[in-house]
């Protein structure tokens, strides 16, 4: 059985995978190091020459000139820092975008290419949370990240080492202040990644119901549920605005800590100036310095762990869209396809832990027969044609089946664009020619008269209306030009009324001509009209044969076809 949730990648095929996607970038990683340094040892200017210059104020011998030197070398500072960090942002922007382009470019890629069983079991809402929610989450992680992964991460190192360079006890005394924040850095990494994790997991959960209920727009209609759906939504919004409060909880939490390891720092290297200036070991401007580097410190530490907070938060959200990215190309192996012919050998199939739909079925279609599949509703037939199709794979048994196989189903998308491209989709390189011929084959030369700019007409949403009937011969003209050596048509003319029903039984006829069909068949002239029938009854195959022989057998199928027959007739 495959695990129904999408995978989320680990902490290392995370940094693999990023690593991977910052290659033809790395100069670019270079140059973000050496101008960080760089800009952020400029900084450094400040605290020394303003502690200078309180000496030379105690001691007496500060003049003008002391002060317009000091001056000018603080605005140098201020403007080299400033350069610094802009070019050093810009450059780090640049990366981090171009990687998550990338990144973006192939959740999508692999999205489309996902078996569509895939895709089902883990729920639509999931998919969609991953390539909008996680994707935000992850880009607007951005200016903090770059700004601290940058300069900030600079800054402390630099500063530790300005601090040392004064006189070691600054540097120790701001260190033993620094297991503080490793303590609450641990308590941080335990709680943050799981309130994380749950935030982003109801957030999926309510995009899925989001999601169904758009879906399912007309059900919801129809059936008056419009304000059950309403209230199973409000529901979880309600669950992610809990999760959103506990997140925020947290950070609060971090923030308090935060200011405790503020006042310990100032404090400590306070006590440490007063007593080295009592033993001549420091002068009062060494001590201006050393607090003023405490301070340049505090503001990114700070900052650091808040960004791990955002980091936390949009790694979680880069390890669930790598997750997507990395799951395998190769799916349950498959059998080799057939020449022409389908093969089921003892398939069953059940979907996720639901009961049993398909019990059993061994059936052989030979090249060029056209096989009706028909029963009562839920009997299992569009699940067979989706499992012969290969959209969803067996739990056991085999199926075979010819390479280029193609299926309507019971919804038929027009997707958003010009009747032409509805029409060469699964063809790009078929002709005007080729595709005025195909609709023609399907009788809706009238549809594409009809339309303003004939095969260059906007169709789909937002374009020009099409019925359903003429969206299905838009369908059967889209498999026809696909020309596969297996046609399966799922009730492809069920919605048809009775004037249209002969129109779309042509059409079918005509795309099932000369290669292997599967029709499942409600309107039983449909199945009269196949070479072969099977009946299903809960998930068997439980009669088989042509039409003259199961009205001949007296069972199921005959009843079917007396009671169709009185009804229609
Ligand atoms: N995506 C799904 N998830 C869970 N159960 C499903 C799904 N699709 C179908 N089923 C269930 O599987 C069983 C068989 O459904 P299926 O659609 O294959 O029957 P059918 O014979 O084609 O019915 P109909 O003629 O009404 O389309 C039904 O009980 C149905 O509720």
């Amino acid at each position: 059985m495959i695990d129904s949730a999408l995978p989320v990648a680990g902490g290392r095929e995370t940094a693999r995978e990023v690593w991977r996607l910052s290659r033809g970038h790395r100069w670019r990683l270079a140059a973000v190091v050496a101008l960080g340094i760089l800009s952020t040892a400029a900084g450094l200017i400040g605290p020394v020459v303003i502690g200078l210059l309180v000496d030379r104020v105690q001691a007496g011998t500060a003049d003008r000139g002391a002060v317009l030197t000091v001056t000018a070398l603080l605005a140098v500072s201020a403007i080299l820092g400033a350069a610094g960090t802009a070019a050093t942002t810009v450059f780090a922007t640049r990366v981090y975008h171009t990687i998550l382009a990338g990144l973006r470019e192939q959740l999508v890629a692999r999205a489309l290419t996902l078996p569509q069983y895939r895709v089902e079991r883990a729920g639509t809402g999931d998919l969609i949370s991953r390539s909008s929610d996680d994707v935000t989450a992850v880009a607007d992680a951005a200016p903090a990240v770059i700004g601290v992964l940058t300069t900030t991460a600079f800054t402390i190192v630099v500063s530790l080492g300005g601090l040392a360079a004064l006189e070691w006890p600054y540097a120790a005394a701001f260190a033993v202040v620094l297991p503080g924040y490793a303590l609450a850095l641990r308590w941080y990494l335990r709680t943050g990644p799981e309130v994380y994790r749950a935030e982003r997991a109801v957030m999926s959960a309510r995009a899925q119901q989001i999601v169904e209920s758009q879906r399912g727009y007309a059900t919801v209609l129809g059936f008056g549920l419009g304000e059950r759906r309403h209230r199973a939504v409000l529901t979880a919004s309600w669950a992610v605005a809990a999760q959103a409060l506990r997140a925020r909880t947290v950070q609060s939490m971090l923030n308090a800590r935060l200011n405790l390891g503020e006042l310990l720092s100032l404090a400590a290297v306070l006590v440490v100036g007063f007593v080295l200036i009592g033993h001549g070991a420091s002068t009062v401007g060494g001590a201006t310095t050393a607090m003023l580097l405490v301070l340049r410190l505090l503001g990114p530490v700070n900052q650091l762990m808040f960004v791990i907070d955002t980091l936390q938060s949009a790694l979680a959200s880069l390890s669930r869209m790598i997750g997507v990215t990395t799951i395998p190309f190769a799916e349950p192996a498959p059998e080799p396809p057939t020449a022409q012919a389908v093969r089921l050998r003892e398939v069953t199939f059940g979907y996720g832990d639901g009961p049993r739909v398909l019990d059993d079925i061994t059936l052989d279609i030979p090249a060029s027969e056209r096989l009706a599949v028909v029963g009562a509703s839920g009997a299992g037939k569009s699940t067979l044609a989706a499992v012969i199709a290969g959209i969803h794979p067996p739990d056991t048994g085999t199926v075979a089946r010819p390479e280029r196989t193609a299926v309507i189903t019971q919804e038929i998308h027009v997707f958003a664009g010009t009747l032409r491209d509805n029409l060469t989709l699964a063809a790009p390189g078929a002709t005007d020619g080729q595709s005025r011929a195909a609709l023609e084959a399907v009788g809706a030369t009238d549809l594409l008269d009809a339309l303003p700019d004939g095969l260059g007409t906007v169709v789909g949403t937002g374009g020009h209306p099409l019925t359903d009937a003429q969206a299905q011969q838009l369908a059967l003209a889209r498999l026809l030009l696909a020309d596969p050596q297996l046609a399966i048509l799922d009730e492809a003319t069920a919605e048809a009324d009775s004037a249209q029903s002969g129109l779309l039984d042509r059409a079918a006829d005509a795309v099932l001509a000369g290669r292997t069909g599967l029709v499942i068949a409600h309107r039983l002239s449909q199945a009269a009209a196949c070479d072969r029938i099977v009946v299903m009854e809960h998930g068997r195959i439980t009669e088989s044969g042509t039409h003259s022989e199961l009205i001949a057998v007296g069972g199921v199928y005959a009843r079917l076809w007396s009671a169709w027959q009185n009804g229609s007739g």
